[in-house]
């Protein structure tokens, strides 16, 4: 077995309302390695959010334990998080919104301008640090929520729909530089999604959550090539189609 970024066992999450307790995840064990690109798709309300929440530690398990490098999870440390929305500070310049990521990070001042080039270039936005936030289009200003989340060099990277605003071909291209995050070996990235075409693009592992509380229904590694092959060749392969049926047919059973 390979280094576990993440370890969740025996977790459960229910919400507390005024009508009582709403159980919106679990039981479930999970545990993601490094390396790995592992995909969490579910219906509406199956608790893929709720999921996210938990493993970031933002949100304490109603019970179970969740182990990020082997410790409880602190919101903010160890982990990445890219949002449905960007989030960024629109007071800022593109590039003083991951020089401020940087500074939360602990990266000395005089090292942050080199790595605000760096993580620019890594999202393929290059020349756009001077830039303010609201000067740039929607996809762009998600890349940059994307560099701001690698600042810190995190081993595991969390992404809740990240692209689920966009414009369809802003969301391919985007799904194209993502999928290469794992590459390196050493970071695994945790992504949620209700699109199933997403989470066969993307994913070299999917698991697929019950309708509400969210349980592991499915957990299928992914066999397509994730190098020497173009976008399009993917998406056009009959592996691919193959592989969408197939986890279109599990999500397609689990939805009331
Ligand atoms: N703060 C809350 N209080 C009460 N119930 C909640 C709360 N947050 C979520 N829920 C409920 O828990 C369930 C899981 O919600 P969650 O947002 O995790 O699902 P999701 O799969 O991310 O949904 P979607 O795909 O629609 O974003 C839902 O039924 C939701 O109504």
């Amino acid at each position: 077995m390979g280094e576990a970024l993440a370890e969740l066992v025996g977790v459960e999450h229910s919400y507390r309302t005024k009508g009582g307790s709403v159980p919106a995840l679990g039981p479930l064990d999970l545990r993601v390695e490094a390396g790995e690109f592992v995909v969490v798709v579910g219906p509406s309300g199956s608790g893929k959010s709720t999921f996210l929440r938990v493993v970031s530690g933002f949100e304490h398990p109603t019970s179970g334990t969740v182990r990020l490098l082997g410790r409880p999870p602190v919101p903010g440390r160890d982990i990445g998080v890219v949002f449905q929305q960007p989030r960024l500070f629109p007071w800022q310049t593109v590039g003083d919104n991951i020089g401020t990521a940087l500074r939360w990070a602990g990266v000395p001042r005089a090292d942050r301008p080199q790595r605000i080039v760096e993580l620019l270039t890594q999202v393929g936005l290059g020349s756009l640090g001077p830039r303010r936030t609201w000067e740039i289009s929607g996809g762009q200003q998600q890349r940059v929520a994307i560099a701001r989340a690698l600042a810190a060099q995190p081993r595991l990277l969390l992404m809740d729909e990240p692209f689920a605003a966009l414009d369809a071909m802003t969301r391919e291209r985007l799904q194209e530089d993502v999928r290469t995050l794992t590459d390196e070996g050493s970071r695994g990235v945790v992504f949620v999604t209700h699109s199933v075409d997403e989470a066969v693009f993307l994913a070299s592992r999917i698991v697929v959550l019950t309708d509400r509380p969210g349980r592991i229904a499915l957990d299928l590694p992914v066999p397509l090539p994730r190098s020497g092959i173009t976008a399009d060749e993917l998406r056009g392969s009959a592996e691919y189609a193959a592989l969408r049926g197939e986890v279109a047919t599990a999500v397609r059973s689990v939805a009331v």
